[in-house]
């Protein structure tokens, strides 16, 4: 029978917010709360729906993840970085060009920003299906609680949200989900990021940039709020805006792979990460995601059907239409090996403040 008492995990104590005003993204609100009544559910899937239409961002509030999991959640996503000796990561490290995949640690001062300045990301991945690798000897004990997180957030976030984004185009519900299958092999991930303050000349090299724009590889992207800002969106002018913390709340956006399913109805919107406000100057990052990707053996060409984007054929969006030649749509196990075995280590082309490189015949833009 499994133990009662949960192993200790060393609290995680995050900062405060900003006291800074800044320029926060005005982010459509979808309260989970209101999936229990067919009136409440298709509100949220008209909010959906346009919100992924346009800004490619929302908020979820009330989704049945309470506080103090999440708060138990961040102590654990603390775990590999604090709680590893050096030498025990080196033998967890990805190899990111090699194998395609993100699976393990991905150590600081790897990726290329700009003008010889490498990233202070740190991260830790691992498959929804948490026995695909071994893990740190400190991790192990909370492996139970890991998988138990990561199928929460496959059945009780990505799978609604899928379903509204489904019904946005008048498809049948289960349409994307169908493609999201707890049980097939897959990249669907758990991820946890910490981002360590940088000396002042690299902030300046950089201007302030942390982790390039960009658009996320998958399909639905879970990023748990967090205190600490730093997280920009790109906005349909132009602009950077920060991402507003929402306590105990989820920042979900949508990636390459629902933009390609959709012929890009749905955006993949492009973010990054900056140096955070001066009233959280010097401090730590920690994040806690969810990446959703379709099953490895999904082509990712548009989905038929849909009254919604059969309306709107006429806009030429880039997607893989065709299967044949050397545009035909790639598995989702092609585009995101390919995208994660490029990100960071592949010489960009510039064009002002985007850099762009060419995976399986789409362009893919990086933003400083
Ligand atoms: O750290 C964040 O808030 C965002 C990270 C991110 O965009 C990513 O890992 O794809
Ligand atoms: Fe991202």
């Amino acid at each position: 029978m499994p133990s009662l008492t949960l192993p200790y995990a060393e609290p995680y104590n995050p900062a405060p917010p900003p006291t800074e005003e800044l320029d926060y993204v005005d982010l459509p609100v979808l309260d989970f709360s209101k999936t229990s009544t067919p009136k409440g559910w298709a509100t949220l899937a008209e909010i959906a729906k346009n919100a992924m239409a346009t800004q490619g961002f929302l908020t979820v509030i009330n989704h049945g993840y309470t506080a103090a999991q999440t708060k138990r959640m961040f102590d654990i996503a603390n775990i590999p970085f604090d709680h590893v000796p050096p030498e025990e990561k080196g033998r967890y490290v990805s190899n990111m060009k090699e194998t395609g995949s993100y699976q393990g640690y991905k150590l600081p001062q790897l990726f290329h920003i700009e003008n010889g300045v490498y990233d202070r990301k740190e991260q830790y991945s691992i498959n929804f299906d948490v026995e695909k690798r071994s893990h740190p000897e400190a991790l192990r004990p909370f492996l139970p609680e890991i998988e138990a997180f990561g199928k929460f957030c496959h059945f009780h976030i990505v799978h609604p949200i899928l379903k509204l984004l489904a019904q946005g185009l008048q498809l049948p519900e289960e349409t994307f989900v169908d493609m999201h299958d707890y049980n097939a092999v897959g990249e669907s991930s758990i991820r946890f990021i910490k981002y360590y303050t940088r000396p002042e000349e690299e902030e300046i090299k950089t201007k302030n940039v942390w982790l390039k724009g960009h658009t996320d590889i998958g399909s639905v992207s879970v990023l748990f709020s967090q205190p600490v800002a730093g997280l920009q969106i790109l906005s349909p002018e132009g602009h950077w805006q920060w991402a507003r913390y929402v306590p105990n709340g989820l920042v979900i956006n949508i990636g390459d792979m629902l933009q390609f399913l959709s012929n890009g109805f749905y955006k993949a919107t492009v973010h990054r990460v900056v140096q955070p406000p001066p009233s959280q100057g010097g401090l730590a990052r920690l994040g806690l995601f969810f990446f959703s990707m379709p099953d490895d053996s999904i082509v990712l060409r548009p989905v038929q059907g849909s009254p919604v984007l059969e309306k709107m054929r006429k806009e030429k969006i880039p997607s893989h239409e065709d299967n044949e030649g050397e545009n035909a749509a790639p598995t989702a196990e092609m585009w995101r090996k390919a995208r994660t075995a490029s990100y960071g280590f592949v010489d960009l082309k510039k064009e002002g403040n985007v850099e762009t490189e060419v995976i399986n015949g789409i362009v893919v833009k990086h933003y400083n």
